[in-house]
């Protein structure tokens, strides 16, 4: 059996002791991790024959930092008791005891990690090396020292940079940067290496260093209160609703003016402040979301399928449009070949300069080389026909062409003869049904919806449709695709919408009745963009999407689910598709988009042009359609009216089990809709921050006030059974088994 979390020690006939933290996979420091070392040390600093001691992770990492599943298993008082405690035992045996020590550092030192190195008095890595301070992506910050002792190694102006970011650095950065001492040339030359280290500040030929007292780094007070000022003001306009970034400057100020002792007594203070923030729960939630939707019950969870894993190295692109050839990009960028299949020669060509044109773009960004840009490009290959001869060797196709059925529909038949019966059959559709698409197969179980976002070779998820007929090996294996061109897979059932389409309609539905109900549109924009937190607001995101693309899609789900679909026909689209003002693309939408400097696009608020537009569409929803005339709305019910909705859709999709964890939801809606990660996800923070009972009893409220409307704001029974129960929504799987009435 495999051990607990600990750590092992080792010493050599030189009297180099070598601690190993010992934690698969990433050796997180578990509490127990934590005070095994702290007793090796003290045993190390006590032994006769030990004279320096050497800190490396079992198998491929250093160390990923302080284990994350305590910040959920325990209370937040005995977090805080762990970490502080740790903090100074870092100091007192890591740093300032009688031997000193190495960090020999392989894979990841992330977080504590890289704290324990950066506490350590010589730090030796191989080149492949990963080292940062990630905290901030946990709504924490540093709580080993590593606000005190990263400035201290490589500047504050860095330091900052490197916390801020959450960036890591590699072998050779970390090197130049000075967050290293030494570079191993090969990773089997790292422990040798250190020990020489070890050895060496034994023997007094190098000087031991105690990277708390150094100030050799830090820049002059003056400059630093500078840099302090304008990273704090750079902070709050990045991340304006969030406090943690802010404390982490404040504990890294106190150091620097202060000294490092006093620095770290900060840093436990702050430390402690952010642990109790709301945006730590939801930060940790996501960590964890996210790995969790790679695990999916029955395909992925460690089931032995019958069907051996398939080869993955070609995939054919139906379409070279905007979605294709980003899906051609990534799939580039992974390694793979790619057939590119486009009806004439022009589309191809266009198709293929699109690709181009976006590893271009990663060239200029200094992410990839003209060289490798030239090798991906030779594994490109454009097609007019479904040839036998090309289509034979793919592995995987995935279909991105326009939203029309029969065609889709021809492609698969089509595609069915050509391709072999073990190839996966994927479509990129946005919101029709699967099995639809199927219906000319001979063998219709074999398609799976493989749904991007668009572009679609930046944006990180990948909705994965499967039917109740999609054999579990092809889920497995769209999986791993999903992950080897490196998105976030989130596996969904089949429906109008799919999970994300589907629930964020009532988002860009609410903000139109909202207007109809006479608030102001750019208003609701600024509450939901700047208060809330969303990338942009729904008619930004309207105009991004396309109006004429809103109309279409607004049909499908009146057909779908015309009880809670707001249809207003002198509506704010219907008009704006009357006069051809189909949002970004068109120069026009709900704002005018005028090219700014470096041909960036402004959105301008153009009330002259809209106004009329608005005027109309509210005064035929408030004459015809029973629509009132709001005032006084506060900020906090627009978020409600706009975002319940929102989440009484999410319930239904929990409902009818569309996804499988309430935690897929959260991942899906931060990924695709750049819902705040700091809220944890729609879920999370519906749980969180609102609560069921409440949730209900306000879109009961909506329901009253828009009484020829209520369909939309209406709760549904998942929703309700949870608020009756007192059970949080992430929990109302379990108990929707029986309908209300029956309670
Ligand atoms: C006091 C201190 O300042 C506070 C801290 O140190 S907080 C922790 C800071 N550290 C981090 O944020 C690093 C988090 N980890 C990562 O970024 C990535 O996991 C990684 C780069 C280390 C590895 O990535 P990758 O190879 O893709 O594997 P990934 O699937 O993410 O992780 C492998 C497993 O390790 C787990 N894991 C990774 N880091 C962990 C950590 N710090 N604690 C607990 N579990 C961790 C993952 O949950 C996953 O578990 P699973 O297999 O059961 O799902």
């Amino acid at each position: 059996m495999a051990p607990g979390p600990t750590c092992t020690l080792s010493v050599d006939r030189q009297g180099v002791a070598t601690i190993v933290l010992t934690n698969p996979p990433v050796n997180a420091l578990h509490p127990d991790v934590l005070s095994a070392l702290q007793n090796l040390l003290e045993e190390c600093h006590s032994r006769a024959d030990v004279k320096a001691v050497v800190i490396t992770g079992s198998g491929k990492n250093f160390c990923a930092g302080f284990d994350i599943a305590q910040f959920a298993a325990q209370s937040p008082e005995k977090v805080k008791e762990s970490v502080s405690g740790a903090s100074q035992i870092l100091t007192r045996v890591l740093e300032e005891g009688a031997k000193p020590t190495v960090a020999a550092i392989q894979g990841v030192a992330l977080g504590g990690g890289c704290e324990v190195a950066a506490a350590c008095n010589a730090r030796v890595c191989t080149p492949d090396a990963k080292i940062g301070l990630p905290e901030l992506q946990l709504g924490i910050i540093p709580g080993f020292g590593g606000t005190q002792r990263l400035p201290r190694l490589v500047g504050l102006q860095t330091g900052l940079e490197l916390i801020l970011t959450s960036k890591s650095v590699k072998g050779a950065k970390a090197h130049s940067l000075g967050l290293v001492d030494e570079i191993a040339k090969t990773p089997q030359e790292l422990l040798a290496t250190a020990k020489a280290v070890a050895l060496d500040l034994a023997s007094g030929k190098r000087k031991r260093v105690r990277t708390l007292d150094r100030e050799d780094r830090l820049e002059p007070k003056d400059i630093a209160k500078m840099i302090l000022g304008i990273a704090r003001e750079q902070t709050k306009k990045r991340a304006p609703n969030v406090q943690h970034p802010l404390l982490c400057i404040d504990a890294i100020e106190a150091g620097v003016l202060n000294g490092g002792k006093a620095g770290l007594a900060a840093e436990t203070a702050a430390f402690n402040e952010a642990a109790r923030l709301p945006a730590h729960k939801a930060l940790v939630n996501i960590f964890f979301a996210m790995r969790g939707t790679k695990k999916v019950k029955g395909v992925s969870d460690g089931t032995k399928l019958a069907v051996p894993k398939r080869k993955l190295g070609t995939v054919a692109v139906i379409g070279g449009g905007l979605m294709g050839s980003g899906i051609a990009t990534a799939s580039l960028e992974a390694g793979m070949s790619v057939v590119l299949k486009e009806i004439n020669q022009k589309f191809l060509d266009a198709g293929v300069s699109r690709i181009r044109s976006n590893l271009t773009s990663r060239v200029k960004k200094g992410k990839l080389t003209e060289q490798k840009l030239e090798q991906m490009m030779q594994r490109l290959k454009g097609v007019l026909t479904y040839d036998r001869r090309d289509f034979q060797q793919v592995d995987i196709v995935v279909e991105a062409v326009i939203e029309v059925v029969g065609l889709k529909q021809q492609i698969f038949k089509d595609l069915e003869e050509v391709c072999r019966p073990d190839c996966i059959l994927s479509t990129n559709t946005s919101t029709i049904d699967i099995t639809l698409i199927a219906q000319k197969m001979r063998q219709p179980e074999r398609i799976i919806g493989a749904h991007f976002f668009s572009p679609a070779h930046v944006m990180p998820l990948l909705e994965i449709v499967r039917s109740s007929q999609t054999p579990a090996d092809v889920t497995r294996d769209l999986l791993r695709y999903g992950s080897q061109i490196r998105k976030t897979p989130v596996v969904v059932g089949n429906c109008t919408g799919f999970a994300v389409n589907r629930v964020f309609f009532p988002y860009t539905m609410a903000a139109m009745l909202l207007a109809d109900a006479g608030v102001d549109a750019f208003r609701i924009d600024r509450v939901v963009q700047r208060a809330f937190g969303m990338p942009i607001g729904p008619f930004r995101l309207t105009d991004l999407v396309g109006g004429d693309v809103s109309k279409h899609v607004g049909g499908n789900f009146l057909l779908s689910f015309p009880e809670r679909t707001y249809g207003n026909p002198s509506g704010q689209i219907a008009q704006l598709n009357d006069k051809k003002w189909f949002g970004e693309k068109t120069a026009r939408g709900f704002y005018r988009y005028d090219k700014g400097e470096k041909k960036r696009t402004k959105a301008v608020k153009d009330l002259e042009a809209i106004g009329p537009v608005f005027q109309k569409s509210a005064q035929h929803a408030q004459t015809h359609l029973g629509v009132p005339s709001l005032l006084g709305v506060s900020d906090r019910d627009i978020v409600e009216m706009i975002f319940y909705p929102v989440v009484n859709e999410a319930c239904r999709v929990l409902a009818e089990g569309i996804v499988e964890k309430p935690k897929d939801m959260d991942i899906a809606s931060v990924m695709s809709m750049g819902f705040p990660a700091y809220r944890g996800g729609l879920v999370h923070w519906a749980d969180a921050e609102c609560g069921a009972a409440h949730i209900a009893a306000r879109l009961q409220t909506f329901a009253k006030m828009f009484p020829q409307q209520s369909g939309f704001f209406v709760p549904c029974e998942y929703l309700l059974n949870c608020a009756y129960r007192g059970v949080p929504l992430s929990q109302g799987q379990a108990f929707y088994q029986s309908p209300v009435s029956r309670l």
